[in-house]
């Protein structure tokens, strides 16, 4: 069977709602494919027993439907559903690249993305590309109405995992329809930080544009401790701290001296509030790999 490892992402970064994505240098899924008459899908991993095996409802056979391109698609999944780490773009970025290569259909991976997005429609309700995009592109990722503009980067990440389950499509229900001009103003100046941040591989700045006022705020409030993990994450030296996609994640840019200790303060801020989690030691990556 062709395999692809498809990489987790995180969206937003804080101050990019819907803009902003990086890929993660782990964890990932594996996604293998076969030609068949007709597409089926077997899942296994993590969360795999909360995943629709049924095609019309994963994001796998979206993608396989939009190429019409069937097949016979097994997932292993490494990134958990419903986590905030880009779980369902991680299956329609793998299944994209894999059916392209299977069927010789010969689209870029640029091309690949709104086909992948498809995926996300399925499931959030809307075909929003910033998972897609770094999923599939690997870097820092920009997603605007115009195009999608990629920088390689490998600013180091601790990305802290509550057991609890926080969907998009809920999560992205308490987005505020509106917001002050001053916000407005203090967004772009983040977002642009961030940006700068990225090129020159300073966690520093991308931790100071990781700042967000508007939708950060009340996607916190889903998350049980997060104050308390955000403060602990800050206090071991990460250098910004926010939700990572719709959460439950929590990201932390950081130098890659101080990941340890972050993972170390993130995992015991969640425990003394009672929940469970698991912390990724990791950093900005590449996107997907095929395997033949
Ligand atoms: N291949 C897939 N991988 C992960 N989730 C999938 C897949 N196909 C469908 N889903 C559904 O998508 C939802 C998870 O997506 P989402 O809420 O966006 O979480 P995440 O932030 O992890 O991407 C779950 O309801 C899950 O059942
Ligand atoms: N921009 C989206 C990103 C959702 O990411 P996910 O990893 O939680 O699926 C949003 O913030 O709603």
């Amino acid at each position: 069977m062709l395999t692809v490892r498809a990489p987790a992402t995180s969206a937003n970064l804080g101050s990019g709602f819907d803009v902003f994505g990086a890929a993660l240098e782990r964890p990932a899924d594996i996604v293998r494919v076969e030609r068949a008459e007709e597409t089926t899908i077997e899942m296994s991993g993590a969360g795999s027993e909360f995943i629709p095996e049924d095609p019309a409802k994963n994001t796998a056979g979206a993608v396989a439907e939009a190429l019409d391109a069937p097949a016979r698609i097994k997932i292993d999944k490494g990134v958990r559903p419903a986590s905030g780490l880009g779980s369902s773009a991680a299956s329609a970025a793998g299944a994209a690249l894999a059916l392209n290569e299977l069927y010789d259909r010969g689209l870029s991976r640029s091309e690949l993305v709104p086909i992948a997005a498809e995926g996300e429609a399925l499931v959030s309700g809307e075909a929003h590309q910033d998972n897609v995009a770094p999923a599939l592109l690997g870097g820092f990722t920009i997603v605007a109405d115009d195009g999608v503009t990629q920088v390689d980067s490998s600013i180091p990440l601790v990305v802290c995992l509550p057991d609890i389950v926080v969907s998009t499509r809920d999560a992205r229900r308490v987005v505020p329809d509106s917001t002050s001009v001053e916000n407005m103003v203090d967004t772009v100046g983040r977002a642009a930080t961030l940006t700068v941040g990225m090129h020159r591989e300073d966690p520093a700045m991308v931790g100071r544009g990781m700042e967000d006022n508007v939708v950060t705020p009340a996607r916190a409030k889903l998350i049980d401790g997060y104050d308390a993990v955000r403060d602990a994450a800050l206090d071991a030296g990460a250098m910004g701290v926010t939700v990572s996609g719709a959460g439950p994640g929590v990201i932390a840019a950081c130098y890659e001296s101080d990941r340890s200790a972050i993972a170390g303060a993130m995992l015991d801020a969640f425990d003394d509030v009672g929940v469970d989690s698991r912390a990724y030691q990791t950093r900005i990556g590449d996107g997907p790999t095929v395997y033949r």
